[in-house]
């Protein structure tokens, strides 16, 4: 599913509007039934207090058209203006006209007015600013979001939380409203999935206002969010006359004294996704447990006993994973640059490997093409240096990837696929995934899909979506706090089985 830019969704209303022969108005109207449906379903005319704070653009028109719905059948309403500026938009006052012709005259709230008191058992509709915020709202709107975040009521914002920015993140996290939920229209917001903004909603859901389909299918964006709709097409299915040499050999190369647990995790998981033959290159300390605990792994040892020191291969592997619990050890860092004067087979660096390259810098230089590279933030902060916010961040990892002729998998609640423009937001994954030798199993994973035949950019993007899959699937069983690596490695065939599960319909009782 594409992410736009405001810009991009105010193009598109307006190519919507011509095409389709309908008044700007006639949108709010869709957007305004679109959210009133969605209530009616869930309050099913319950006399539960609903307060609407409306602002005076075309968000707040939406507030202010839901109103109007919500009195006709017979909610309990309050309706206030927020009225923080003089300009007004047309559509805003061509339902303020139609409220006010059903005899609801709003509240009209400004820096010196009383706030209005709200239950805790109360619904608020924050319907201020939208998508087209452009500076700080003033201090008696930020002391209007205090008071509502303060009454503890359920807040359902319209469209984006009221005081969130569509390219940047808040000044101060008091600028913005806290959504309980929000019902964004036609297309989620990249700020709900970045870590400095995705916290001011707890859930979202996107409601269809009916845009032009075409332009949406034909517009670029700049961000993707990657589901079972968005993977399922990269999917390569195992055929009927094929054998272990059909699914790539897999190599993975790191380990070290007191982390070998790393490559374990790797090369257990590579299996799990479905390479032929996975062989591991580790130092001597890790050959005997290597082959007693995964016997369908061969090992191929280097001749140092407890780091790697030199980095040979006597076969031709279809993909190469580097630097799971490898160390930094000065024979490491001459051994990982030796590889990569040599090295052209498709490669993913993660850990270890990564720390060398930051401190290596024109080792970049022998990355082979869409080479991936797996970094946490910290990592990321030694490759492409600081950043000032999640918007900075993003840029800068684009240019890296350009740059470079990369692909940067950004892990994080939200794991962000960069590839050159483009950023790939995976949707799969939990909190309990941020435990140890989480990262090492997905390293194994895309390794694994490369060998497999995947192209770069379809192996991280299915790899990380498989990946929280397997993760999502191993908590039923586990909890959060319970799931290790190794849980997350045994649901990996769950995860595939999911990929083609039909979801359950609901049951439809017979007439008699
Ligand atoms: N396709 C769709 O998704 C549709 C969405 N709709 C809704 O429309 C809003 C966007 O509406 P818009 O009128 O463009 O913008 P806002 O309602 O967010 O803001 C209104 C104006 O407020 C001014 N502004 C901006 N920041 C501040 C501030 N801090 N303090 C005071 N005023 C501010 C600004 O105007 P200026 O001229 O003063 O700069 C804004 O224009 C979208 O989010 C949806 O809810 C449509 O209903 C249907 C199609
Ligand atoms: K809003």
């Amino acid at each position: 599913m594409k992410l736009f830019s405001a810009e991009q969704i105010y193009a598109a209303d307006k190519f919507t509007i011509q095409k389709q022969k309908i008044g700007s108005d006639e949108l709010m109207e869709r957007a305004a039934v679109q959210i009133f449906n969605w209530l009616h379903t869930r309050m099913q005319g319950a006399q539960v207090k609903i307060h609407l704070f409306c602002g005076i653009g075309n968000n707040g028109g939406d507030g202010i058209a839901l109103a109007r719905h919500l009195q006709e059948h017979g909610y309990n309403i309050a309706v206030y203006v927020v009225n923080y500026s003089k300009t007004r938009s047309k559509d805003f006052l061509i339902n303020l006209e139609r409220l006010k012709d059903r005899k609801i005259w709003p509240e009209f709230l400004d820096s010196d007015c009383e706030l209005p008191e709200i239950g805790k058992d109360d619904v608020i509709v924050d319907a201020i600013f939208g998508i087209g915020l452009n500076r700080n709202p003033e201090k008696w709107v930020v002391n209007l979001m205090k008071h509502l975040d303060v009454s503890q009521a359920f807040v359902l914002s319209v469209d984006i939380p009221s005081g969130l920015f569509m390219n940047k993140p808040p000044d101060n996290e008091d600028f913005v409203v806290k959504a309980n939920h929000t019902l964004s229209f036609q297309a989620p917001k990249l700020v709900f999935f970045l870590p400095q903004t995705g916290r001011f909603t707890d859930t979202w859901e996107v409601l269809d206002i009916g845009l032009d389909t075409e332009y949406l299918a034909t517009t670029k964006s700049e961000f993707e969010l990657i589901g079972k709709n968005e993977v399922l097409p990269l999917y390569l299915p195992r055929k009927k006359f094929s054998h272990k040499g059909t699914y790539g050999h897999s190599l993975l190369i790191g380990g070290s004294l007191g982390k070998m647990g790393a490559v374990h995790l790797s090369a257990k998981a590579c299996l799990y996704a479905g390479s032929g033959l996975v062989t591991a290159y580790v130092p001597q300390c890790g050959t005997l447990p290597l082959q007693t605990n995964i016997p369908e792994v061969m090992v191929a040892t280097d001749t140092n006993e407890t780091q790697i020191s030199k980095i040979e291969h006597h076969f031709e592997p279809s993909a190469i994973g580097i630097g799971i619990g490898m160390g930094t050890h000065d024979k490491t860092i001459k051994a990982f640059s030796g590889f990569m004067e040599n090295n052209k087979v498709p490669l993913v660096i993660d850990a270890d490997g990564l720390n060398i390259l930051s401190q290596n810098k024109e080792l970049l230089k022998k990355l082979p093409a869409q080479t991936i590279l797996t970094p946490h933030p910290k990592e990321l902060e030694r490759l492409i240096g600081k950043w000032k916010d999640d918007f900075e961040k993003l840029k800068k990892v684009k240019a890296f990837s350009k740059k470079w002729d990369c692909i940067i998998i950004i892990k994080g609640a939200h794991t962000i696929i960069v590839h050159e423009r483009m950023g790939y937001i995976n949707t799969t994954g939990n909190p309990g995934m941020a435990t140890a030798g989480s990262g090492d199993v997905l390293t194994g994973i895309i390794t694994g899909l490369i060998a497999q035949g995947y192209i770069p950019l379809h192996a991280a993007m299915f790899g990380v979506y498989l990946h929280g899959r397997a993760g999502d699937m191993a908590i039923e069983k586990t909890g959060y706090q319970s799931l290790t690596a190794t849980r997350i490695i045994e649901a990996i065939g769950k995860a595939y089985i999911d990929l083609f599960a039909v979801p359950e319909q609901p049951q439809v009782q017979e007439e008699k």
